[in-house]
């Protein structure tokens, strides 16, 4: 199986054009476990499949690298970009990808080379409501600016969907001994369902955030570009930001934009290709 490894700010996947290696019945969850394995496979934070799409001019799916699948990525989505426009599978610097989050709508910027550096994606709208997240609360339809109290602290806390569910703590100081233990426990609290992701955001003044991110399926990742879009999202909400912010993420910077003029989240970044290789081991099959 050919595939080629990319990275946005670190969150690194194992991506597979499936123009030419279609994979069918192939037990991709199993394969997402196997070759995200750092020691024993190609290793990553999963795998994605850029696929044809019906409905858009691609399909993006995503596996976490414990096999479950996500509904969207933001840097994944910013790297099948620069695959789809470096590999001539489009010539347009325009285009739209199907997740199973809805539709997103990249434009590549490309550098004097003719390769994209970075790419700007309308995320669509954020989702405030519970049962769009899913979260089960009892109390309100939303949940923002709440208090939230996990092994014995007590947290302001919003909850919104991407596409794929985000938890953003506002906390003083973002420390990884709290990422590490708070974030697999709210990952697997009984308040979201489907499990969540779960970002530890810090206001630094009106333009910037620092942010570490624990992700559901995959542990903490150098970035998550939904993750980056949710907690500015919530700090512009809670009145904090302005709306053009700057997230500091482990792997570097993402820039991200709610407008108001159309409620839609603007995610601008980088994505690197890493290198092509071919995965010589055991492709599962489906039973
Ligand atoms: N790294 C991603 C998010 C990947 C999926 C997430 N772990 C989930 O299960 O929803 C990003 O850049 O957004």
């Amino acid at each position: 199986m050919k595939f080629t490894k990319l990275h946005g700010l670190g969150n690194d996947y194992v991506y597979v054009n499936c123009f030419e290696e279609p994979l069918d019945g192939v037990d991709l969850p199993e394969l997402a476990r196997r070759v995200s394995d750092r020691h024993f496979g190609i290793g990553g934070d999963g795998l994605i499949l850029i696929m044809p799409s019906d409905k858009a001019d691609f399909r993006m799916r995503v596996f976490n690298n414990d096999g479950s699948e996500a509904k969207n990525c933001g840097n994944g989505l910013r790297c099948v970009s620069k695959y789809v426009y470096d590999h001539a599978l489009t010539d347009n610097q325009s285009f739209s990808i199907e997740t199973l989050g809805g539709i997103v709508f990249p434009v590549v910027h490309v550098g004097d080379d003719s390769k994209v550096v970075t790419v700007t994606i309308d995320m669509g709208e954020p989702r405030f409501n519970c049962t769009d997240i899913p979260m089960a609360t009892r109390t309100a339809p939303q949940f923002i600016e709440q208090l939230f109290e996990v092994e014995g602290r007590a947290f302001t806390m919003t909850s919104l969907s991407m596409g794929n569910p985000h938890a953003i703590l506002f906390v003083d100081e973002v420390r990884g001994e709290d990422v590490h233990k708070l974030g697999p426990i709210i990952e697997h609290h009984p308040l979201f369902p489907e499990r969540t992701n779960v970002e530890f955001i810090k206001v630094l003044d009106p333009k910037h955030i620092q942010f570490r991110v624990w992700e559901r399926g995959s542990g903490e990742t150098l970035a998550c570009g939904t993750g980056a879009c949710a907690a500015a999202v919530a700090a512009i909400q809670s009145g904090q930001t302005e709306r053009n912010v700057t997230i500091h993420l482990l792997g570097g910077d993402l820039h991200i934009e709610w407008r108001e003029a159309d409620n839609h989240v603007y995610m601008t970044g980088s994505a690197t290709e890493v290198f092509t290789g071919v995965y010589g081991g055991e492709i599962p099959k489906l039973a």
